[in-house]
């Protein structure tokens, strides 16, 4: 499995157009080696166009694609050594699921012990051991889909491998069982993955590093509990998360911010010159409370969403709407007018859309 380094790639479908017609900003990125990264971001925002750059499909207009170290930006796609999983499931219906499995292997002249215990070692993970003998037409859309997995997992000598949205085709009660399944996989065989999806869950719960695209452009990279924790942008904070982060705005006297003329009680050195300060608090940390306290603001209740084990409380604070996620248990405030508490160490000072850098 190889490292791969994105260095100063971009990319325009429309060469000479100019800098407005980027389907890929330049950019610089490193997917280490053994890692599995999702690449996430609403339709036209890039990911596919960043995927076919490393696959070879697309030739970038600038910039070189490096598989551990080696310039592989002019290779076409067989030469790169990589195995691809796509939307729908590529795999030969004329073979058994062990055939299909073995296949790739053949092709790369394993001897046949060393194909089976691999083969056997694939099925066992994608629960497909006891169908090996079956032809592969007469499974379901799924399990089809599992083999193209399992096809692109089977060889542990490919430099990479390359997912754009596998998961569309499959059932979305399975959904879950299969992502378990994929980041099962990816922890045993540790391959390096390169996974497209504009699904925040599936990025959070298959990916070690998450990249979170917009226009063309890598907002944020990290692990889902940093996106989680502190995005970078307010754009990443609405992008990650159900519901998304709150965000209210801070009247200020220097250094001291107030909400509704109550001071939020944070240890923030933000330049005088920084334009219009906002708080950003993920509804999760937003909590209802009885007593009065630092952080603590009047609140009146909006509407309740249910969300299974949890509900949505839509709230109103000095004016602001925002979101409080509860659990169950917890109940609805049995008052319109509250309080709420907003816990120092999750507020965070973004502004013009950006988080405020603290020294
Ligand atoms: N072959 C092409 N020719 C011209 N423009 C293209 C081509 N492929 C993509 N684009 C444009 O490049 C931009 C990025 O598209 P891309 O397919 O990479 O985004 P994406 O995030 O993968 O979207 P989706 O999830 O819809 O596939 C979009 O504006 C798209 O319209």
């Amino acid at each position: 499995m190889a490292q791969l380094d994105i260095v100063d790639v971009g990319h325009s479908y429309t060469p000479g157009a100019g800098e407005k017609q980027w389907a890929l900003k330049p950019l610089r990125l490193t997917f280490e080696a053994g890692k599995t990264y999702a690449l996430v971001g609403p339709s036209g925002c890039g990911k596919t166009t960043l995927l076919n750059i490393l696959s070879g499909l697309v030739k970038p207009s600038q910039g070189q694609v490096l598989f551990d170290g080696a310039d592989v930006t002019a290779l076409p796609t067989k030469a790169r050594n990589i195995a691809q999983v796509f939307q729908f499931p590529v795999i030969y219906h004329s073979m058994t699921v062990y055939e299909n499995l073995a296949f790739p292997l053949q092709c790369r002249r394993w001897d046949k012990a060393r194909i089976d215990a691999k083969v056997h070692q694939v099925a066992e993970a994608l629960d497909l051991d006891d169908r090996l003998g079956q032809p592969a037409r007469r499974l379901t859309a799924d399990d089809k889909q599992l083999i193209s997995l399992g096809r692109g997992l089977v060889r542990d000598d490919v430099a990479a491998v390359l997912m754009d949205e596998p998961l569309t085709v499959i059932d979305p009660q399975l959904k879950h069982s299969l992502r378990r399944k994929i980041r099962e996989i990816t922890e045993q065989f540790q391959p390096t993955v390169i996974y497209v999806t504009h699904d925040q869950y599936e990025a959070m719960s298959i990916a070690q590093e998450v990249l979170v695209m917009r226009d063309g452009q890598a907002m944020q990279q990290g692990t889902p509990e940093q996106l989680f924790e502190a995005p970078s942008s307010a754009y990443v904070g609405y992008f990650i998360g159900s519901p998304a982060m709150n965000f209210l705005t801070l009247d200020r006297a220097h250094q001291e911010f107030t909400l509704g003329g109550r001071t939020l009680a944070v240890a923030w050195d933000i330049p005088e010159s920084t334009s219009e300060v906002q708080v950003g608090i993920r509804p999760e940390y937003v909590k209802v409370v009885t007593e009065p306290g630092p952080n603590t603001f009047a609140a009146r209740l909006r509407g309740v969403q249910d969300h299974g084990p949890q509900r949505v409380l839509e709230i109103d604070v000095a004016g602001q709407p925002i979101k409080a996620k509860v659990p169950r248990e917890d109940g609805v405030p049995a008052i319109e007018e509250f309080l709420v508490h907003l816990p120092r160490a999750k507020a965070l000072p973004y502004s013009d859309g950006y988080l405020v850098l603290q020294s």
